[in-house]
């Protein structure tokens, strides 16, 4: 008699067959359909014939076009659905499931048994299912309950059972590995065997080991806003990435993988989080930054800070003048009173101080400023401000065709007809044939008239004044955004109390900066805000969900904003107050602040308290670096204790790693981390090491992350995380300020396995609440 485990073993053979023989069959299919594309695509003219000779000829010519075009469409579609089917099917092959649950439905008297994995997969009659997706309905019962009584949610309504057994399996190429009847020990063996592993460079989806706090984030499906509260390495990204895999899946039919963006911290966790939705069979979402978005809407008027540039400032700068007033400054504009200051600064602009732009043609205002201001105050003030200046774009419309109208008779058309070149004649020649009608030979008989040639002379002179005027670009949005700063008292027409005790300073700073042509990162969303409030914000209604990352270091400024740029889409916010790195984000940082923007009523929290990423002993050393550590509860990994190396001089300091890189490279560690506080000390560190072979230094713009040794600053290794963390220069003298807390937490929390502190002369005070058992000091 066979045991479970050959049974098993037996089971996964059959499965594999059948998943073998689905991949044979789509491949010949997928390929059948890619030439049946490549054919259509390769033949698309030939299959429409063009012909324009009569209205009856051009519709039966637009009709086959449309046609052709649908059946291209037809077959790419088919052609992309099988692909991915197959690239599913292929990594199915690996590992083609990893959990089966025992469930019995109330009131059916048999048992079935739920293998969950990837995908769904069913045999040949397509009724029986080998395999369910971990994102139907019933798979819930796997991520959320132990055996007794369960229940989950279809859209049809609860089905209620017991769940009897629960098993967990290892499977890896086909072959079943180990398999653990976690209805009885409860354990957490494959998570220890998973979360044991070494990096590399790509995050990798945790499908198999959801924890049950992570699937009510993942499956959270009502109200606008989800907010995820998480300790360091509790799987926030994770979670928000199969939240995302999900959602494509329950809501396949009417959302695409386009349709949902990631706002990340930085380019590097771009490149580390990309390979998680293609493991598990789901394409891409969109990703940015929020910098790569401010950028996109203001880099034609200004070169934007970013925020990095602005953050090593804030850590290097302290001998800077006005130092203390940049950091106030930076604060204050990220603030929700600052946010209203410009709404209401906004409502005044109604009534008096806009500033417009002269229109000019040939060097010479055409309509001045002060007549575009004049007609703009004296316009109906009982309408909408937007529609106000829409009616001030068409004034300005139809007084530029009246003056281009002039001018078709003045003198400089003349001389410009005289002077163009046979090529501009021909093309002008064209041009005006095609608006009259002319087609082909018959255009060479048309005689193009001095009236027709000046009116376009002088309709192409026009042209960027008129997409000036329909681009709002007759305002000057950089003097009315500098308004709110020349006179420092002006701020309190908008803003009645809470300005900073240094806003004159912060207003030179600004109008210094914006003079030379920079815009502040502080300064960036406060200027599209205004921008958006005076011209019309540009929404974006496609997009369907939104997930922000590192939420903590966005501004309730910033929020605002995107709630308003995304006015369709639902958001998951996630987030870690500890590891608030960003200078804004003062002692204040607070997520139930966040609850204003959708109200509570759509708003819900969900606090993630268990941390995974690292070893028992390197969560305990940590979480007594920031205030309420008790919350933090480690899970059960075992490892070296911290340790903490106290050096004399950066010579030793830089021959000690360099051992140490040897030693942790012996051990198999694939990523180890130098992590600085600055790119200023990581700079220098780089230097000093640069003979440890194949060492990488990560800068603000890498966009790769690579296994290997890295020299990094703190602020770009958030987000990911590394097999052994050598905290470059513990000291009181780097560290010595309490505002730096946050930022050592956030780099000490990116080591799973191993964490080295160095620190030349006294250790950072910061250090002061950990209890000496939980770290070596050497
Ligand atoms: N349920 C799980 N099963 C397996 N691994 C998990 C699970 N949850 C989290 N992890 C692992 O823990 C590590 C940390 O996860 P993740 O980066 O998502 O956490 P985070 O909360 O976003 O961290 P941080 O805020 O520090 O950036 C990752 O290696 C992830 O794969």
């Amino acid at each position: 008699m066979k045991s479970t485990f050959q049974q098993e073993q037996q089971r996964v053979d059959h499965v594999m067959g059948v998943i073998q023989e689905r991949i044979h069959k789509l491949g010949e299919d997928t390929a059948r359909q890619r030439d049946e594309v490549v054919k259509i695509r390769k033949h698309f003219w030939d299959e429409v014939k063009v012909n324009t000779d009569s209205f009856d000829d051009y519709l039966e010519t637009i009709i086959g076009l449309r046609q052709e075009a649908q059946a291209l469409a037809v077959s790419q579609s088919t052609h992309r659905l099988s692909s991915k089917r197959l690239s599913t099917l292929k990594r199915m092959k690996e590992s083609p499931y990893f959990g089966r649950i025992d469930f019995i439905e109330e009131g059916v008297l048999s048992e079935e048994e739920i293998y969950i994995g990837i995908a769904t997969l069913t045999d040949d009659s397509g009724e029986d299912f080998l395999i369910y997706d971990w994102r139907a309905p019933i798979s819930s019962v796997y991520y959320d309950h132990q055996p007794g009584e369960a229940s989950y949610s279809t859209p049809g309504g609860v089905i209620r059972g017991t769940l009897e057994k629960k098993w967990q399996y290892l499977i890896g190429g086909g072959v079943l590995q180990s398999m653990f009847d976690t209805s009885l020990t409860i354990g957490d063996e494959i998570l220890q065997i998973v979360l044991g592993k070494g990096t590399d460079k790509h995050m990798h989806n945790i499908v198999a080991t959801i924890q049950q706090e992570q699937n009510r984030i993942i499956r959270h499906d009502s109200g606008k806003l989800l907010i995820v509260h998480g300790a360091a390495g509790s799987g926030k990204t994770s979670a928000a990435l199969q939240r995302i895999a999900y959602l494509l899946y329950k809501y396949r039919d009417s959302m695409s993988a386009d349709q949902i963006i990631l706002f990340s911290p930085n380019s590097l966790f771009n490149n580390y989080v990309s390979n998680v939705l293609p493991e598990l069979g789901e394409e891409n979402m969109q990703q940015v930054t929020f910098q790569e978005y401010l950028n996109f809407r203001l880099s034609n008027e200004f070169k934007v800070e970013n925020p990095y540039e602005q953050l090593e400032y804030v850590l290097t700068g302290e001998n800077t003048s006005f130092y203390q007033s940049r950091v106030a400054g930076i604060r204050f504009k990220a603030s929700t009173p600052f946010f209203e200051a410009i709404e209401s600064y906004r409502r005044g602009l109604e009534t008096a101080g806009m500033v417009f732009k002269d229109l000019l043609f040939k060097g010479k205002p055409l309509i001045s400023r002060r007549e575009i201001e004049e007609r703009f105050y004296n316009s109906d003030t009982t309408l909408r401000f937007h529609n106000r200046l829409e009616k001030l774009k068409d004034w300005l419309m139809k007084k530029i065709s009246e003056v281009q109208k002039n001018e078709r008779n003045k003198p400089w058309v003349e001389e410009e007809i005289e002077l163009l070149s046979d090529e501009a004649y021909h093309k002008a020649h064209k041009h005006l044939a095609m608006k009259k009608g002319f087609k082909g030979a018959a255009t060479a008989d048309y005689e193009m008239e001095i009236e027709d040639l000046s009116r376009l002379i002088v309709q192409q002179r026009f042209k960027s004044l008129r997409k000036q005027i329909q681009e709002y670009n007759f305002i000057d949005m950089k003097e009315i955004y500098k308004q709110l700063f020349i006179s420092p008292n002006y701020i309190k027409e908008w803003l009645e109390k809470d300005w900073p005790t240094d806003w004159p300073s912060i207003c030179q700073i600004t109008l210094d900066s914006i003079d030379k042509g920079k815009l502040l990162y502080e300064d960036a969303t406060p200027f599209l805000l205004l921008n958006e409030l005076i011209q019309g914000f540009q929404t974006n209604r496609t997009i369907k969900h939104i997930v922000v990352d590192e939420a903590q270091d966005y501004s309730p400024f910033q929020f605002e904003y995107l709630r308003r740029l995304f006015p369709a889409a639902k958001m998951t916010v996630l987030g870690d107050f500890n590891q608030a790195i960003f200078a804004h984000a003062s002692g204040r940082v607070d997520f139930q602040a966040l609850t204003g923007l959708y109200g509570p009523d759509n708003t819900d929290v969900v606090n993630l308290a268990r941390s995974y990423r690292s070893t028992k002993p390197i969560i305990e050393f940590t979480r007594y670096l920031v205030p309420n550590s008790k919350e933090i509860i480690p899970f059960e990994r075992d490892g070296e204790h911290p340790i903490l190396t106290k050096l004399v001089n950066f010579d030793e300091l830089h021959s000690h790693i360099t051992f140490k890189i040897g030693e942790l490279q012996n051990l198999g560690y694939n990523t180890i981390a130098i992590i600085c506080k600055s790119v200023e000390e990581s700079t220098r560190a780089y230097e000093a090491l640069a003979g440890i072979a194949d060492s990488k230094h990560v800068k603000s713009g890498s966009m790769e992350y690579k296994q290997g040794v890295v020299v990094i600053p703190s602020y770009l290794a958030k987000g990911i995380e590394f097999d052994a963390v050598i905290i470059y220069d513990a000291s009181e003298e780097v560290y010595g300020d309490e505002s730096l807390r946050r930022i050592f937490y956030t780099a000490c929390t990116r080591a799973m396995h191993f964490l080295q502190l160095y620190c030349v002369g006294e250790p950072t005070l910061l250090l002061r609440d950990v209890p000496g058992d939980c770290y070596i000091q050497d």
